[in-house]
């Protein structure tokens, strides 16, 4: 972490060269970092989300950078802290405890590749919600179409329903029988999921079996909020997108006994016409050689027998039958109350909320430990620690 080069503007008066100045009715801060000024836009009344803006001295421009990732909801007004010289730490004044931590990416490894992607000319910045304690990490799954991902998944499910929860797909594949809108899949229009996907809300996304899936960066997100170890069912492409991605996962191949037997368990399905069949078999074969051979799985395991490959996964995942308590929900209740200042020493960031008279304020110190930051956009960024500071006895407290 850098030194504190950055300052914030609760009441700047100051102009910049091309006359936009910071207003401060809407409370906006700015943090400068090499030739750059990031203005992050307060709320006007009028937006409901914050903003973005960046004043270049180089150019002595001024530029809408391409902000991507989900944007925190408009407040009444926020700090900003810079770290490592490449991410804006946000704490939103009287925010919900699971609102109150933004970070807004300014070169990050994901930003500097977006950057690539849209040219390397344009400006890119990424949200990432900043949420207490770690995930687990996710578990990925992958096989071909009928070996019985699925099943597995839903007995693993059943079985733990409070460790485990399910990254709910998008598909632009019609609904089957049976499967119901935001629990199996999202299904949405091809033109929308474009648009999702250029806009960065996707971890992966592939073209299987001639429709489009993808993995939210939210639904494995959402999981890993609720406290849960996410599973994604998803095809070899999409495993070897999240292989590639900063999210670290256990990778799991499930392949069938012979194809013989993938094509009986496709037709008993019965969810299939025959040419879907036939292109899913068609399929098969060369996801079954990339997932034997490509060394992407940390494991393969045989679905012949359901119950001895249930057991086989289970080995695989360390239940072996004493499952303790489901791990505590990652974003705990505490109230961040309104904050007026925060400083930064040593990994530390030290707010100071609440009243300003000197007995209680001193009472209201919260000390955030940035040390241990994991993940970031696309995703969440995790890994951060709370201590309420109880200055009278100089002791740190952990308020979870
Ligand atoms: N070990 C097994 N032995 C016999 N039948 C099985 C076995 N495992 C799964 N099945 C059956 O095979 C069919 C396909 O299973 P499932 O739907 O779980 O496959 P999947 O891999 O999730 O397929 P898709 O990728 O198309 O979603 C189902 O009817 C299921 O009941
Ligand atoms: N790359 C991704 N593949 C996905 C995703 N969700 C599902 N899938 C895979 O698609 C096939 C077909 O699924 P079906 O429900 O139509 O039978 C299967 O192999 C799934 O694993 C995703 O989000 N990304």
């Amino acid at each position: 972490m850098g030194e504190a080069p950055a300052f914030c503007y609760e009441n700047p008066l100051k102009e910049f060269a091309n006359g936009n100045t910071l207003k401060s009715k809407s409370a906006e801060t700015a943090i400068v970092t090499g030739s750059k000024k990031y203005v992050i836009e307060g709320s006007d009344g009028k937006s409901t989300s914050l903003g973005v803006r960046i004043y270049d001295e180089s150019t002595a421009q001024w530029v809408h950078p391409v902000v991507l990732g989900t944007k925190p909801r408009a407040c009444k007004g926020h700090l900003a802290v810079l770290l490592n010289e490449d991410r804006i730490l946000i704490i939103k004044k009287g925010a919900s405890p699971d609102d109150c931590l933004w970070f807004l990416e300014l070169d990050t490894q994901y930003v500097r590749d977006q950057k690539t992607m849209h040219g390397g000319n344009t400006e890119v910045v990424a949200w990432s919600k900043g949420v207490r304690g770690d995930a687990e990490m996710p578990i990925v799954i992958s096989g071909p179409s009928g070996v019985g991902k699925g099943t597995l998944i839903n007995k693993l499910m059943k079985e733990y329903p409070s460790m485990f929860g399910f990254s709910v797909s998008h598909t632009t594949r019609a609904p089957r029988v049976k499967e119901e809108d935001g629990v199996h899949y999202h299904f949405t229009e091809k033109s929308v999921m474009e648009k999702e996907i250029k806009d960065g809300k996707f971890l992966e996304y592939a073209s299987v079996h001639g429709n489009l899936y993808g993995t939210s960066i939210e639904a494995v997100e959402v999981v890993a909020d609720e406290g849960k170890r996410c599973i994604l069912d998803i095809d070899v492409q999409g495993a070897r997108s999240v292989r590639q991605s900063p999210v670290e996962a256990i990778f799991i191949f499930i392949r069938p006994p012979s194809m013989e037997e993938l094509e009986r368990r496709l037709r008993a399905r019965g969810t299939e016409t025959e040419a879907q069949i036939s292109k899913r078999l068609r399929n098969a074969e060369a996801e079954l050689e990339q997932g034997i051979s490509s060394g992407l799985f940390d494991h393969i395991l045989y679905n012949d027998e359901l119950e001895d490959c249930y057991q086989r996964l289970k080995e695989v995942l360390g239940l072996d039958g004493n499952v303790g308590a489901a791990p505590n929900p990652v974003s705990r209740g505490f109230d961040l109350p309104v904050v007026h200042s925060a400083s930064e020493l040593d990994n530390q960031i030290i707010i100071d909320c609440g009243t300003q008279e000197l007995e209680k304020a001193s009472k209201n110190r919260i000390v955030l430990d940035v040390s241990r930051l994991r993940g970031g956009a696309p995703g969440h960024t995790r890994g951060l620690d709370l201590y309420a500071v109880n200055s009278f006895s100089d002791e740190l407290k952990e308020v979870r």
